[in-house]
């Protein structure tokens, strides 16, 4: 042994256990300083802090323990947990940059508490009561890193911040996601490679990805569409009433149980199918999901909605077993889909004639592995919140006759004596039907707990309203709790679609329970089911077209009438918010309308 190993260990040796108590403690204390000063990502500072350090603390240790391993496991947990243990204190204390809003503690000390929650699926129900308990501005969240690096530099922790608040107050809704507002936040990270347009968070590369996306949802691109959408209205109509007819076995009024959501999706899924790839998913025609298609979506969806809140985890989802099988099978599908869908050519405006840029020779043509993520993306942004809304809308209408009623005789009286629905403008101008599909909307809006954005490091603090927020802090307005603010709406948890008739004085005095002189309150610019600004939702237009004519179709031919004994609000409970809802199966009994 050399001289100067030997001082050292005669020097260590000679501590005692009060001095290496100093020393894990002050060591610990001055790494904490320093990561949550520097916020080092590079590998040497982090090796340093999170294995040297502690490994030379533990050869002192060893000396009054039994053996070195005893010693190292001692030294690192002792380090580790003093560092993690400032931490929380910070995060607790007053000194956090977001001390001032309420939140609850689990919230405040990390961001696993939201994955946690949204495991649950009752996210959308949690916020709204935090606001009723806090107020306008919740703290929802701690993110225990820096989104911007790669994963495996996050080893540690990233002590001051960036933080989440969830805010329901709709003034801010314009400074936050409107033009010049917010770019989005990390919990779009490492979703897809290349992202999808609703994951890019660079405004600059967003708005060029949107361009295309605009183009095929111009109203005369929509106008291409409403063959597809009648045709696969018919088919559903054709469906159902032949699956009731071959119960009734030729009898006339026979009315069959059938889970109407389950239904609804495989409507939407067939119809963005024909609109992304050019069909091909025939989910009606199977009667379910027999090529596992709906699978394929569905199954990465929950998992990655739940790692979302500490998205730098995503990248490790392609380590455990069976999830890369589930994101590699959805992309293959997608990749399929893409090169099937590409050699049927320009031949048909469907919505991969715009993105693939077949449209317009002037654009650069996008790389296929982007078609795919962009294919992908419109399968799961069209089908499920298509679907959700319309199976919520015939949720209300069963539970309320005279609403069905009325609209009844709204599609009567538009559409006499079994005129096809398919005139897109009289369909516009149905004002009870959009006043039930936009009531639908609000009480279940299809992205409940909003889209999360982001005030970026190095911005300094933010003016949003009368709100400043220091950077790195994420926000997102939690729709689900604005929509059903009496502040922004009266009697906020009915469904009421007089309420979006305001323009006519009768209607509300006759068909409302609403007195004339009551102070009704109708906030139309709280009303984002489909967000607001430069992100909103590019298929607005489709979805609404889609509905419209869907549900007439479905009225003309059809009835659809409660199971009795289905309890009524079931359906509302076993909800489940996971960025989009999963919605629990919806029975109705339909039969063919003589
Ligand atoms: C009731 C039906 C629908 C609802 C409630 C809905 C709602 C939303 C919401 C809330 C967003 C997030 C926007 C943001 O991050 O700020 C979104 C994005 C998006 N939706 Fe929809 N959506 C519906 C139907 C559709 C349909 C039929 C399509 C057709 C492809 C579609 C395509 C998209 C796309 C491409 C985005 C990303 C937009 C962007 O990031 O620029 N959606 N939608």
């Amino acid at each position: 042994m050399s001289t100067s190993t030997e001082r050292i260990w005669a020097a260590t040796a000679a501590l005692s256990l009060l001095d290496i108590g100093i020393l894990v403690v002050g060591s610990s204390l001055s790494s904490y300083i320093y990561f949550k000063r520097f916020e080092p990502q590079r590998p040497l500072p982090l090796f340093i802090l999170v294995v040297l350090i502690p490994g030379v603390l533990s050869v002192p240790l060893s000396t009054f323990l039994s053996s070195n391993t005893l010693g190292v496991a001692f030294a690192f947990t002792a380090y580790g947990g003093l560092v993690l243990f400032y931490t929380l204190i910070y995060r607790l204390s007053p000194f956090h940059p977001l001390a001032q809003y309420p939140g609850p503690i689990l919230a405040r000390i990390s961001k696993w508490w939201s994955s946690f929650v949204c495991a649950r699926g009752k996210q959308h129900l949690y916020y709204r009561s935090l606001h009723e308990q806090y107020g306008d501005i919740v703290r929802v969240g701690e993110y225990d890193f820096d989104h911007s690096a790669p994963w495996y530099f996050h080893l540690g922790i990233k002590l001051a911040g960036p933080n989440e608040l969830s805010i329901r107050d709709a003034s801010v809704i314009p400074p936050i996601l409107g033009p010049g507002g917010l770019p989005k936040g990390p919990w779009w990270d490492n979703r897809t490679n290349p992202p999808a347009l609703v994951g890019l968070r660079d405004p600059v590369e967003h708005q060029r990805r949107r361009k295309p996306w605009n183009r095929a949802f111009t109203s005369s691109a929509v106008k291409e569409y409403e063959t597809i959408v009648a045709s696969r209205s018919r088919q559903l109509v054709d469906r159902l009433a032949s699956l009731v007819r071959s119960e009734g076995k030729g009898e006339k009024k026979i009315s069959m149980p059938l889970d109407i959501g389950a239904w609804m999706s495989y409507f939407t899924t067939d119809f963005m199918g024909d609109m992304a790839f050019g069909g091909g998913f025939e989910l009606m025609e199977d009667g379910g999901d027999a090529k596992g298609v709906w699978h394929i979506f569905e199954s990465g969806m929950k998992s990655s909605a739940v790692m979302a809140h500490t998205s730098w985890s995503l990248v490790l989802l392609k380590y455990l077993p069976g999830t890369v099988q589930t994101i590699q099978r959805m992309r293959n599908f997608g990749g399929v889909n893409v090169v099937n869908r590409m050699k049927l050519g320009a031949k048909r405006k469907d919505l991969f004639y715009y993105l693939s840029g077949e449209d317009d020779s002037s654009t650069v043509r996008p790389s296929l592995p982007t078609l795919t993520s962009d294919g992908i993306l419109a399968i799961i942004a069209g089908s499920d919140t298509t679907a959700t809304t319309l199976t919520a809308l015939f949720n209300y209408l069963m539970q309320y006759p005279a609403v069905y009623e009325r609209l009844q005789q709204e599609i009567e009286a538009a559409f006499p004596h079994g005129e096809e629905p398919i005139d897109a403008a009289k369909l516009s101008r149905m004002s009870w039907l959009n006043a039930c599909i936009n009531e639908s909307l609000r009480l279940y809006p299809a992205v409940p707990s909003g889209s999360q954005r982001s005030i970026l490091r190095g911005e300094g603090p933010r003016a949003i309203g009368h709100y400043v927020f220091p950077e790195q802090t994420q926000v997102f307005v939690h729709t689900y709790s604005v929509h059903r603010d009496p502040r922004n709406f009266s009697s906020p948890d009915q469904f009421i679609p007089q309420r979006w008739l305001r323009d006519s004085a009768d209607d509300m005095d006759e068909k409302t329970n609403f007195s004339a002189t009551e102070n009704f309150i109708h906030n139309s610019a709280a009303f984002i089911p489909f967000s607001y600004g430069p992100t909103i939702c590019a298929g607005k237009n489709l979805a609404l077209l889609e509905m419209r004519m869907v549900v007439c179709f479905l009225m003309q031919r059809l009835e659809f009438r409660r199971i009795s004994g289905a309890g009524i609000g079931q359906w509302e409970d076993e909800l489940e918010d996971q960025f989009v809802i999963r919605k629990p199966p919806l029975w109705a009994n339909v039969s063919v309308r003589s």
